[in-house]
């Protein structure tokens, strides 16, 4: 399902009344709300605005538990990392607390780190469980979390957690794979700027090549996908 807005404003209020639905609703049923984040930079808007004065009562936030869709390789204080970018947009705002909040562990080795990773995600969520909601963004090469194009983790059927080393950033990065993605309840894709527009109409209109466009492989098996986008990321689709 396509979300287009005129402004980034509405865009990024859209998805966070989106956020907040998902959010009170799952809580309502089941008493939490286990959500990915994705990291960049497009998201830190959001969660500035899920973290401001009008969104901040809207939901129970000691019933979220975060997770990340991916994270890169680096310390957790590093200005790269997407869970700091997160801490100081989203969870020292709200004040969440560590138990809450569920980090990749860069202390270890990347393979180490994407196992122990697994392991939490299957602690959490319990064997049938599934992720209520996982934010996604676009790279202007069509990746999608830490799912490169040419790269081996694209081919990932097993593994819900895998490391990866990207060689045009140079740096080890650790995934959620897409299987573990598509079994997601509800995902969602927030992409803006004109940049993106050629990478959103990869994905939606071009022919299935996931090796060029990895995003392509995000295809929910019995949840929804949504995707946020501002007039110019959707220039070429709509
Ligand atoms: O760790 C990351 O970088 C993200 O998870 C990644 O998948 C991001 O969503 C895209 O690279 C888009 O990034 P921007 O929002 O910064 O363009």
């Amino acid at each position: 399902m396509l979300h287009i807005t005129d402004s980034l404003e509405s865009l990024l209020a859209d998805t966070a009344d989106f956020f907040v639905r998902q959010a009170n609703d799952a809580i309502q049923n089941s008493g939490k709300f286990t959500v990915a984040l994705s990291g960049g930079s497009s998201p830190k808007l959001l969660y500035t605005l899920l973290a401001s004065d009008r969104y901040s009562d809207k939901v129970k936030w000691e019933h979220v538990y975060f997770f990340f869709g991916d994270e890169r390789f680096v310390p957790s204080n590093d200005p790269q990392s997407n869970y700091r970018m997160a801490r100081e947009t989203l969870f020292d705002p709200l004040l969440i607390t560590n138990d809450k909040v569920f980090p990749v562990n860069t202390t270890v080795s990347p393979a180490e780190s994407a196992l122990l990773y697994e392991q939490a995600i299957k602690n959490h969520l319990g064997v049938a469980g599934k992720f209520d909601l996982i934010l996604l963004g676009l790279g202007d090469n069509s990746h999608t979390a830490s799912l490169f194009p040419h790269t081996a983790v694209l081919h990932e059927k097993q593994s819900l957690v895998k490391e990866v080393f990207v060689q045009e950033v140079n740096q080890y990065r650790i995934t959620l794979t897409a299987p573990l993605i598509n079994d997601a309840k509800t995902i969602a894709f927030l992409v803006y700027g004109k940049g993106k527009a050629d990478a959103v109409h990869h994905i939606l209109k071009d022919p299935f090549n996931p090796e060029e466009y990895p995003a392509q492989l995000i295809q929910p098996i019995s949840g929804s996908v949504h995707w946020f986008l501002d007039k110019d990321a959707a220039s070429r689709v709509a």
